[in-house]
């Protein structure tokens, strides 16, 4: 559900389109399209070098595209009459004038930009620099850093956010108030794309992740259906493991115990299994193995689908990308 604000949703929308955008000979994003919509926080994640940041400064033009292009509410970024009441960015928390005060610094870009100066001491309070204001930048810590460029993002209460890393530097108090600021801004109704790396904080934070991988599109779906999507294994617990072994290895199902050690992949020669030792079975769904264990006469005392982390899952995703990648524009059909 998207909620709050309502009638404040039209548009509020970051729309890649085809976006093609190159480094000299380097192809950094490819043909990318994707549309980040309000009422959800979501993650851009890929590992390095995949065309997070080029993306984010072609949402902004800050560079021209080759081809296709990127909208904020439907228009270009530069053609946005008042952009901060817009949309609020992060890009680079370290590009700051480190010879002013953090008061002074966020007190400017509101002036210059229309803004009630006023909105400067609250913003400075919402992201916990309300004791820092009078200090100099140049003595902040990355985390900091951070947290003022959260601050000037948020400066003319835009209704879209698009944060570059803003993880990067954090304590883990900062990393679970930026998550529960993401959220609270999600929940008022704002569109929210934020870049990481970080899998599992991604996993605790983001509704919706686009993956990208080599500049293209890798996945655009809800987080917890990319977990869904690579399903392991079944553990299976029972007091007769050699016997459930047995009957499941002669349908055709890999055993292995749960921890690490394989039990028996083919042949007839099982390991010997600890009775508290869970069984690691693929090959057959978790309704497959209870009836079989019905069938056999063996008790269960577990049976649990096991998923990927969010970790895994993009391991395996942009894994497949770099391969995908090492075969050759030739084969690269779309
Ligand atoms: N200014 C630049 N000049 C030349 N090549 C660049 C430039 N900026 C980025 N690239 C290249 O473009 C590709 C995409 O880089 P980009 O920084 O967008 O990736 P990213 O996903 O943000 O990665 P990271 O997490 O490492 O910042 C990479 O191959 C990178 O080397």
């Amino acid at each position: 559900m998207e909620a709050g604000r309502p009638g404040r949703q039209a548009g509020r929308m970051i729309e890649v389109s085809g976006l093609t955008m190159r480094y000299g000979e380097t192809v950094a994003v490819d043909d990318l399209s994707f549309t980040v919509r309000p009422g959800r926080v979501t993650g851009f994640l890929g590992p390095n070098g995949a065309g997070k940041s080029t993306t984010m400064r072609a949402v902004l033009r800050l560079e021209e595209a080759v081809a296709g292009q990127a909208l904020v509410c439907g228009r270009p970024y530069p053609s946005l009459r008042r952009p901060m009441r817009v949309m609020g960015t992060l890009l680079d928390a370290g590009a700051v004038h480190g010879g002013r005060t953090a008061r002074a610094h966020v007190g400017c870009l509101a002036r210059s930009n229309g803004i009630a100066e006023s909105r400067a001491a609250a913003v400075l309070a919402q992201v916990g620099l309300e004791e820092a204001a009078g200090k100099r930048i140049s003595g902040f810590s990355l985390g900091m850093k951070q947290r003022l460029g959260i601050a000037t993002a948020l400066l003319g209460d835009p209704e879209v956010l698009m944060f570059d890393e803003p993880l990067n530097g954090l304590d883990p108090e900062g990393i679970r108030w930026l998550r529960g600021l993401l959220r609270s801004l999600a929940d008022e109704g704002r569109t929210v794309l934020v870049s990481s790396h970080l899998m599992n904080e991604m996993a605790q934070t983001a509704d919706h992740v686009v993956v990208i991988g080599r500049g293209r599109l890798i996945a655009d779906v809800p987080t917890r259906e990319l977990a869904a999507r690579f399903e392991r294994d079944v553990l299976v617990r029972t007091d007769q493991p050699q016997r459930l072994a047995e009957a499941l290895r002669a349908v055709g199902a890999a055993v292995t115990t749960a921890v690490t050690t394989a039990v028996t992949t083919t042949g007839t020669t099982a390991g010997t299994v600890a009775a508290d030792d869970g069984l690691s079975v693929r090959g057959l769904t978790s309704a497959g193995i209870g009836a079989l264990a019905l069938r056999a006469g063996v008790a269960l005392s577990e049976l649990t689908p096991r998923g990927a982390s969010l970790e895994e899952a993009f391991m395996e995703l942009t894994q497949d990308s770099v391969e995908y990648a090492g075969r050759g524009e030739a084969e690269v059909s779309r």
